[in-house]
């Protein structure tokens, strides 16, 4: 299934055309790519690869571009970023430190969000599936809404914030069967998907979250679903959640609140990144008038272009019966899984400049892991790269490191972090030791044989 949003028509763009929409890289004749002022083959001389960099000006930047296009619009959303998107402390801290708070969709994101220093009034906590302990660590934190994805959600709050002796604010996350025109597997907003609570049902709901106990209603969340670059499917979102609004207002319940969601995606092959300008039209025409509070909870768009994924050609291995030579990277799926998960397209660069101008060929960009899934790309057009030649995979500063794993005892990889032209390791590459450290082997297996 090919990611819908990066449409695998037309040729692949060119070194150039990556380059140009991306103005944080540049390729310099002696130091090859650099990520803001940092040469990467720096970085991997000092690290090694696979290292996932993330650019720190880049991301302040982007979050500048988003809050001022929200405030040219006449809005101030509360803007929460996404933790499950990238959720390095480093990153949480300086979108704190630039305002942001946090959305998170677990207790280990709640806590990791309180470790950066983001205030627990500026947390909000969604998913379908919140236990009992992480509730109750929402409740004592005091956050600033829990969003509620079910009616059987609403009653186990209300018995657990009574029994806590707190008051849960929260809303009630509205599925408003949309189609986000997005990848199926990350849609969020259809009446098939498991999210939220169904539209029809969802005024009831309200009217029976204002008669219950330790629960104050501020009023609807929703997230339609994430890489979405076309208005019209926030549009129509927006409008169902305004006609609730209304209903519910008529009604003569009180509504203060209503949090979007994220889901505005970014240019990964040749789509148009989604415009924080057009999202803030769409917010402002469909919610303008409403007088609420409104919130965001972006993600992607925020630090999936700052970051890229260093890696090596491991082995230039020739293609069967005259079909494209493989190249054998030492980043694998483990690493960055979007492509084998929803055959997501992320550009590669080169990092020498004189490898970026080799003549291109149609080559099978794989990892190393013992799965065929382990592709970042099937016939992709890149300079010729030989064994040793390194190549940054872009764009995967958001669902990347996340999503990461060691399966095949592949170590989690190290982070970096530039901000200008300085740059420092945020997370040390994983020990090979640290992947059985935790393993307990009971005395009644016996020991190995002795060998040599
Ligand atoms: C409730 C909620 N809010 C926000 C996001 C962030 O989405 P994105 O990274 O696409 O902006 C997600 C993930 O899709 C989500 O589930
Ligand atoms: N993990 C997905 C996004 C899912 C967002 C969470 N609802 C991706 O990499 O595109």
């Amino acid at each position: 299934m090919a990611d819908l949003t990066s449409p695998l028509a037309g040729p692949d763009p060119t070194v150039g055309d990556l380059l140009a929409a991306r103005p944080h890289l540049s390729m310099h004749a002696l130091d090859g790519l650099v990520l803001e002022d940092v040469p990467l083959n720096a970085i991997a001389d000092a690290v090694g690869t696979p290292t996932w960099v993330m650019g720190a000006a880049t991301l302040r930047a982007r979050y500048r571009r988003l809050a001022g296009a929200m405030r040219d619009a006449g809005l101030t959303p509360s803007i929460y970023f996404a933790v499950k998107a990238n959720d390095h402390l480093a990153i949480l801290q300086i979108l704190a430190a630039e305002g942001a708070g946090a959305d998170v969709v677990s207790g280990g994101e709640l806590r990791r969000a309180r470790a950066a220093g983001v205030p627990a009034s500026r947390i909000v906590f969604s998913g379908v599936g919140k236990t009992a302990d992480e509730l109750r660590l929402a409740l004592a934190e005091g956050i600033a809404h829990v969003a509620v994805e079910s009616a059987e959600e609403l009653e186990i709050l209300s018995a657990l914030a009574v029994a806590a002796g707190r008051t849960a604010r929260i809303t009630l996350r509205v599925n408003p069967d949309v189609d986000a025109g997005t990848h199926e597997k990350i849609t969020t907003g259809l009446s098939t998907n498991k999210f939220g609570i169904p539209y029809a049902h969802a005024a009831d709901l309200y009217a029976r979250a204002v008669d219950l106990p330790g629960l104050l209603p501020l009023g609807f969340s929703l997230h339609i679903g994430s890489q979405i670059v076309a208005m019209a499917p926030y549009r129509a979102a927006f409008a169902r959640v305004a006609g609730l609004v209304r209903a519910v207002r008529a009604r003569g319940l009180p509504v203060e609140l209503v949090d979007c969601g994220g889901g505005l995606g970014i240019c990964q092959r040749d789509e148009i990144e989604g415009s924080p300008a057009a999202l803030a039209g769409a917010i402002r025409a469909e919610l303008g008038e409403l007088d609420v509070r409104l919130a965001i909870e972006p993600g992607r768009w925020l630090v999936g272009p700052t970051g890229v994924l260093l890696s090596r050609v491991i082995l230039r291995k020739a293609g069967f019966d005259g079909r494209p030579p493989f190249l054998i990277l030492d980043a694998a799926m483990n690493d960055l899984m979007r492509p084998s998960l929803y055959d997501a397209w992320h550009g590669i660069l080169p990092l020498s400049a004189r490898d970026a101008v080799q003549p291109v060929e149609s080559v099978n960009v794989v990892g190393p892991v013992c799965e065929s899934a382990d592709s970042f790309g099937q016939g992709r057009t890149l300079p010729r790269l030989e064994d040793g030649a390194r190549v940054a995979l872009l764009d995967t500063g958001a669902y990347g490191m996340v999503m990461s794993s060691t399966y095949n005892a592949r170590p989690m990889a190290a982070q970096v972090l530039v901000d200008g032209g300085r740059w420092t390791i945020i997370r040390d590459r994983q020990p090979v030791e640290a992947l059985w450290a935790a393993d307990r082997v009971p005395d009644w297996v016996g020991p190995a044989p002795a060998g040599d």
